[in-house]
């Protein structure tokens, strides 16, 4: 039977299986046979022993898609990044980080803008072109007028998403809006008595229906990125490529050059200036990181 990880507790792994519920399972003999450590995501092959008790073995670890490692799971479709368009004022800088970081590990990022009662909808739209304008796909949601639910449930559909964003935007609320089936009962809300102490965290995903997975992330107010040379750190701002061509210097940085199309565009409102802020911010750390 196949299913796939969902927790991993002391030698014990729970695999979710479509239809047939969820068999606590020992990986004996995987490592020797594959290599590797059963891993939360991981989509596993398993024989069951016992089916009244729903107990079985991992007999195979099919081939990863992918792999976190904040957090740890592997086979993610995707990341929904959620943060309030006010209260708190979103922190930009955080998100492009965030960006940056699944463009790294290749996992597509859409944007959930929460709390949109609390702005006009001038302002709404203005803080989604600046990153609809590079690409990302942006929803806006409101927890209090039940708006945008559906959309961020429809995509979630078939997938394995991982939801991340800042402390009080909202994330609490929304999970509870668009899985009110879901096993949960472990999820947000335990996640939220454990941050006080010094339990260790088990990250895990929660099956909100047969073939669709969340894992929930806790709260961050800060991302070190690091494995990003600070040179390549412009190839992941994707509006800056259709300019470069045009820089006088092959691989130009787009800070202090000369004949710098990408700060042409700047000048002219083409690029984001908030984006372009943080892409020297980062790329400053970036570089004195080099230095240590
Ligand atoms: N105006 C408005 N307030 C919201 C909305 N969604 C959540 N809130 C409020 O924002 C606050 C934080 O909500 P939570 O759901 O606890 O946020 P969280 O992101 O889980 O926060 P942490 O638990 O700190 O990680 C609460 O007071 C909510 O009532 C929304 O769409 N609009
Ligand atoms: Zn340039």
């Amino acid at each position: 039977m196949q299913g796939k990880i969902i927790k991993g507790i002391a030698g014990f792994y729970y695999i979710h299986t479509p239809y047939m519920g969820v068999y606590e399972c020992k990986a004996k003999g995987i490592f020797r046979s594959q290599k590797i450590k059963p891993l939360v995501g991981d989509n596993v092959d398993i024989d069951v022993i016992d089916e009244s008790n729903k107990k079985g073995n991992i007999v195979k670890i099919l081939e990863r898609k992918n792999q976190l490692i904040r957090p740890m799971v592997s086979n993610v479709d995707q990341a929904i990044i959620i943060f309030a368009v006010s209260s708190p004022k979103p922190n930009l800088n955080l998100l492009d980080r965030f960006l940056i970081m699944m463009l790294k590990e290749g996992v597509n990022t859409i944007i959930c803008f929460n709390k949109s009662d609390l702005v006009s909808e001038d302002e709404f739209d203005n803080l989604s072109n600046i990153y609809r304008s590079c690409g990302y796909q942006v929803i806006g949601t409101s927890t209090v007028l039940d708006e945008g639910i559906q959309a961020v449930q429809a995509l979630l559909e078939d997938k394995t998403t991982v939801l991340a964003g800042p402390s009080g935007v909202g994330k609490s609320s929304l999970i509870n809006q668009i899985t009110p089936n879901a096993n949960m009962e472990t999820g947000a809300i335990s996640d939220k008595i454990q941050r006080g102490k010094h339990t260790t965290r088990h990250s895990e995903l929660h099956y909100i229906n047969e073939t669709s997975y969340i894992m929930d992330t806790p709260g961050f107010s800060s991302l070190y990125l690091d494995g990003i040379e600070c040179n390549e750190l412009k190839d992941y701002f994707s509006e800056f490529t259709e300019y470069e061509e045009g820089c006088r210097y092959k691989g130009c940085i787009h800070i202090n050059e000369p004949d710098c199309r990408v700060k042409d565009a700047l000048e002219l409102g083409e690029i984001s200036e908030v984006r372009y802020r943080n892409y020297v911010t980062i790329y400053q750390e970036l570089k004195d990181q080099r230095k240590y």
